[in-house]
């Protein structure tokens, strides 16, 4: 454990992606005292902030630091220090190639969704190596629901840089009384965390919703960690890195909530509802429906055995019930616990 101090931080912070994260970052940015200019896909939303401090679409009924401004146009984040790029992870790579023309050399830009891209099987770090080289990068991830940390909760995350000086910078920018970020190296980690919890608290859903008890409950919370930690590893990652808050502290939190989306859609499936109907009517996005097919591709390219994460990929596809999935998950041959 190393301490750092006073870095010096970044005046202007540009948010691109204004969903229930992006709008709670910029407060936190906000709060830590820097001018902060959000990027809104939506134009109604970019008028509610800068007219009436409020994201009511996606943050509701959380008033913003008038210091948070919005635009519609991602042209204007093209003189900030720092970029937060938090839409969701299938719309990552859209987004940052829209971003292209007003990057300069060496921005930092801090990659806060945590997902894996359909189609390519790539982290965010990799969308952002394919599509602005130029970029310097880090992650930000850990448990932290939205909604929580825009009402100024104490929040703990794990915000991981290759580069010690520019994460301290970061570090520094962001940090405050309730936001405590911790710094690593470990990029890759960080976000395989993040995208893989996501799928597990799927996981514990269908479990909650099922009724299937506590004990089933602690088992996909430890044996999926184990998963989340294979496959990181396979993937070039630290296994101590999944032991921090991007792991098993987002872990214990996705799995533990119904204020999760990932969680919430787990249940609705536990609890006999389709996918679609466990998605209809919702704006907000559940990572861990999009990412699990991903995921299970990876494990099956890198040869990794994810079985909680492969048998919500199944039940998502629709290729097994629910209960179809629970009976194969529990009548595979008998392992070593390691
Ligand atoms: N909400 C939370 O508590 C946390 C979310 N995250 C991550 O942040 C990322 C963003 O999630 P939220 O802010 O919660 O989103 P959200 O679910 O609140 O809102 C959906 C977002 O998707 C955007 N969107 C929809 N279609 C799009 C498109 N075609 N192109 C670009 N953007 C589009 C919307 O404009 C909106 O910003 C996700 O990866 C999520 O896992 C991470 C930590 C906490
Ligand atoms: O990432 C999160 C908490 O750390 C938010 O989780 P959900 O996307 O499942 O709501």
């Amino acid at each position: 454990m190393t301490q750092f101090v006073h870095a010096k931080a970044f005046d202007k912070v540009g948010i691109i992606g204004a969903g229930a994260w992006g709008t709670a970052l910029a407060q936190v940015a906000a709060r830590a005292g820097r001018e902060v200019l959000i990027q809104c896909r939506e134009p109604e939303v970019a008028d509610s902030i800068n007219a009436q401090h409020l994201n009511h679409l996606y943050l509701p009924g959380r008033e913003l630091l008038a210091q948070v401004k919005a635009t519609a146009d991602l042209a204007d984040l093209g003189d900030c220090d720092l970029i937060l790029a938090v839409p969701p992870a299938q719309h990552m790579r859209a987004s940052l190639k829209a971003f292209a023309p007003h990057v300069r050399d060496g921005l930092p830009i801090v990659l806060c969704a945590k997902g894996v891209e359909r189609g390519t099987d790539c982290l965010m770090n990799e969308v952002l190596t394919e599509t602005l080289p130029q970029a310097r990068a880090a992650v930000l991830s850990g448990p932290s629901f939205a909604a929580e940390v825009a009402r100024g909760l104490p929040t703990a995350v794990t915000l991981a840089c290759k580069d010690a000086a520019l994460g301290a910078q970061i570090s520094t920018t962001l940090a405050t009384q309730t936001f405590r970020p911790y710094l690593i190296d470990d990029m890759i980690g960080a976000e395989a965390g993040g995208a893989l919890k996501n799928v597990l608290a799927i996981a514990c859903g269908i479990s909650e919703g099922k009724g299937l008890g506590r004990s089933a409950h602690a088992a996909l919370i430890t044996r999926g960690f184990a998963e989340m930690t294979r496959l990181a590893v396979a993937l070039g990652a630290k296994a101590e890195t999944l032991s921090g808050l991007c792991g098993m502290g987002d872990l214990v939190l996705s799995c533990s909530s119904p204020q999760s989306r990932n969680m919430s859609v787990g249940l609705a499936l536990g609890g006999g509802q389709t996918l679609a109907q466990a998605l209809e009517g919702k704006i907000s996005v559940a990572e861990g429906v999009e990412s699990a097919p991903a995921v299970k591709h990876l494990g099956e390219k890198l040869g990794v055995d994810l079985p909680i994460c492969n048998m919500v990929a199944t039940i998502l596809s629709g290729e097994a019930s629910v209960d179809k999935a629970i009976g194969d998950l529990m009548s595979r041959p008998l392992k070593t616990e390691r």
